[in-house]
């Protein structure tokens, strides 16, 4: 088998034209941000503090789209994170003499493992449960910053501590706090930008959209949660110490009204896109000085702005800038159908699994496996499935008897209560999804999962979480990086590929959310074809499909056979399922009742009364 490794060696990018026009326009804006910035810097304290707060929001609400937008966690406990920042570089510069920049990595760790702590939450609730635990999580210090009046305080607060002057001779840049700021606001953005254009991105995306299709490709997606919470935490962290330098640290400063603001901000200007967060941020920190008028008449005509701004723009300001930007970008040429597959081609290319089929090696294993949903009855009864490496192993069944829960049990997704799974040989019932996938074990999904705003090929990148190394370690420099570069081209490439080779290359660049049901059917077998896969368990893979549809897959399914994976498809249509397989199971009331050739099953009398009902 190629390796990916291999691939990625072979694909190094070329110095395109393109790559120099990209390097002259960060140059550019590069330029652009340090004039600005100098220019603030070197204005009226008014300016320069309507600058500093926008930026220090600009900060927090990039944080909280890190895990609202990409991760879909959608937290209130930014306030909190960045109350802790604030007051601890208040208290420790104040009290403790600690020196500013100390403080600030110090600031970032402390509030990086406290997020952590909270993110770890996000594995037991989800959705609004955790908006409202992040919510207590934020009324709590709020609470405590009011009451430890020796500490904070009280609600008066402290006065923060004092930035530190440039040296001598780098006094005409102006305030160096607006400098440090910007320089914040920079990285900030950076790293989220970085982040999107790397293959980190299409895996959070999926994490948030369709965990178990993350899992089954190897992510450990409970690690990368509570990883990207923590590093959203540390941002906050890191606003708060930009925030203690601007004046007076009280408990107001950090209320829960600040993370609502902050959510605010992130859907006006746009939700899960680098810049929205930053222009929503201008927007609600500057609108009392832009607009104004009477408090209480300025109060009315801001909610009713973002009340507007939210109903209207579901993508926010960016999301319009897009749509009247999309017509001068250019439209794809859509296409409405697969694309027949030259058979002999697809044979020769499609990634291959680490051994061809010898003998009759068993490479999945069921033994005794015993398996029932909470305290309801047994829906899996002293199951056993022995399949041979390079069959195609159907499954059928009538609704309910436990092929999906079966499917569920050897991809990991479900633990049995006894018996074994085995894959190649190695015990694997203990094991997480995710590490099944690094046996050369994948599977798609009844209903697809896939995320529907990424691009096919993007979905299928996912597919090479575990086969290209430190992805999630190189994410926040990825387009930086030499290497970054080169493996993400290559996997573009062998994405796109792969699509192309099960017949959906017309689409690679379409978004799933704008394919027919056939073509997503056809991204669900690409992600997992083009990791080179041992084994796929198929789940009701013609589910949907017209007749012409379910022929083409028949033929995609023969060739992965002739490159030696071994498939376990679950499927009713048996007119399409018999003539593939070299084996068959019949479950019923979650019992094996037999398992033989697809002519032994047919003539079966009993299969035939149990499920072809005759
Ligand atoms: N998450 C769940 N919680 C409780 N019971 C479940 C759950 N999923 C499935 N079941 C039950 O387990 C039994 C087996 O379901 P399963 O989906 O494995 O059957 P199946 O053979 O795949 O059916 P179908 O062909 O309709 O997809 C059914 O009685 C079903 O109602």
């Amino acid at each position: 088998m190629k390796s990916t490794t291999d691939h990625q060696a072979s694909a190094a990018i070329p110095a395109s034209r393109a790559g120099g026009w990209r390097a002259v326009m960060f140059l550019v804006v590069v330029l652009a941000y340090l004039a600005a910035t100098g220019y603030v810097a070197q204005s009226d304290l008014g300016l320069q503090n309507l600058v500093l707060v926008a930026a220090v929001f600009g900060i927090l609400a990039i944080s909280l789209d890190l895990v609202a937008g990409m991760l879909g966690l959608y937290s209130l406990g930014q306030g909190g994170f960045f109350g802790i920042g604030a007051y601890m570089t208040t208290i420790l510069a104040n009290d403790y003499g600690w020196n500013v920049f100390g403080l600030l990595v110090f600031v970032l760790v402390a509030t990086g493992l406290v997020g952590v702590a909270v993110g770890a939450m996000s594995l037991r609730v989800s959705g609004l449960y955790f908006a409202i635990t992040t919510f207590i999580f934020t009324l709590v210090l709020t609470v405590l910053a009011t009451d430890m009046v020796d500490v904070t305080g009280g609600l008066q607060g402290w006065l923060g501590p004092a930035f530190p002057d440039f040296p001598g001779g780098l006094q005409w840049l102006g305030t160096p706090l607006v400098w440090c700021t910007m320089a914040g606001l920079f990285l900030s953005l950076t790293l989220v930008w970085n982040v999107r254009h790397s293959p980190f991105y299409p895996i959070l995306l999926s994490i948030r959209d369709a965990e178990p299709f993350a899992e089954a490709a190897g992510v450990r997606t409970a690690a990368i949660k509570i990883g990207v919470f923590g590093v959203s935490a540390a941002m906050a962290g890191g606003a708060g110490w930009l925030f203690s330098f601007l004046g007076v640290v009280s408990p107001g400063q950090f209320d829960w009204s600040v993370s609502l603001n902050v959510l605010v901000m992130v859907l006006i200007g746009g939700i899960n896109t680098t810049i929205g967060p930053v222009i929503g941020a201008m927007f609600v920190s500057m609108f009392p000085n832009v607009v104004n008028i009477n408090p209480w008449l300025q109060e009315i005509v801001y909610g009713a702005l973002s009340i507007l701004a939210i109903t209207l723009l579901p993508n926010g300001v960016v999301g319009i800038a897009k749509r009247v930007l999309a017509p001068l970008v250019g439209s794809l040429d859509p296409k409405t159908d697969i694309v027949a597959v030259d058979v002999a081609t697809a044979a020769a290319t499609l990634p291959a699994p680490s051994a061809l089929a010898t003998g009759s090696e068993i490479i999945v294993e069921c033994r005794g496996i015993e398996f029932g949903y909470g305290l309801g009855p047994k829906v899996l009864r002293n199951v056993d499935l022995a399949v041979q490496r390079g069959h195609i192993h159907g499954l059928i069944g009538p609704n309910g008897s436990g092929k999906s829960t079966l499917a569920n049990v050897i991809s990991g997704r479900l633990t049995p209560h006894a018996g074994q799974v085995l894959v190649k040989g190695t015990r694997a019932d203990g094991m997480p999804a995710s590490s099944r996938s690094k046996l050369g074990l994948r599977r798609t999904f009844q209903a697809a999962q896939l995320v529907k705003e990424l691009t096919l090929t993007q979905n299928v990148m996912v597919g090479l979480f575990d086969r290209v190394p430190r992805i999630v370690s190189r994410a926040a420099l990825w387009p930086m990086l030499a290497s970054g570069r080169r493996d993400l081209a290559a996997m573009h490439r062998r994405s796109a590929e792969t699509l192309a080779l099960v017949g959906a290359g017309e689409w690679t660049s379409r978004q799933v959310g704008d394919v027919p049901h056939g073509i997503e059917q056809l991204t669900q077998l690409a992600s997992v074809c083009v990791a080179g896969p041992d084994v796929i368990v198929l789940d009701e893979p013609a589910t949907g499909l017209s007749a012409k549809e379910v022929r083409h897959l028949a033929t995609i399914l023969a060739n992965l056979k002739t490159q030696g994976v071994t498939m376990i498809i679950i499927e009713h249509q048996t007119r399409f399922l018999f003539p593939l397989c070299d084996r068959v199971t019949v479950l019923n009331a979650g019992e094996v009742i037999l398992t033989g050739s697809a002519d032994e099953v047919r003539a079966d009398p009993v299969v035939r009364q149990v499920y072809l009902g005759e």
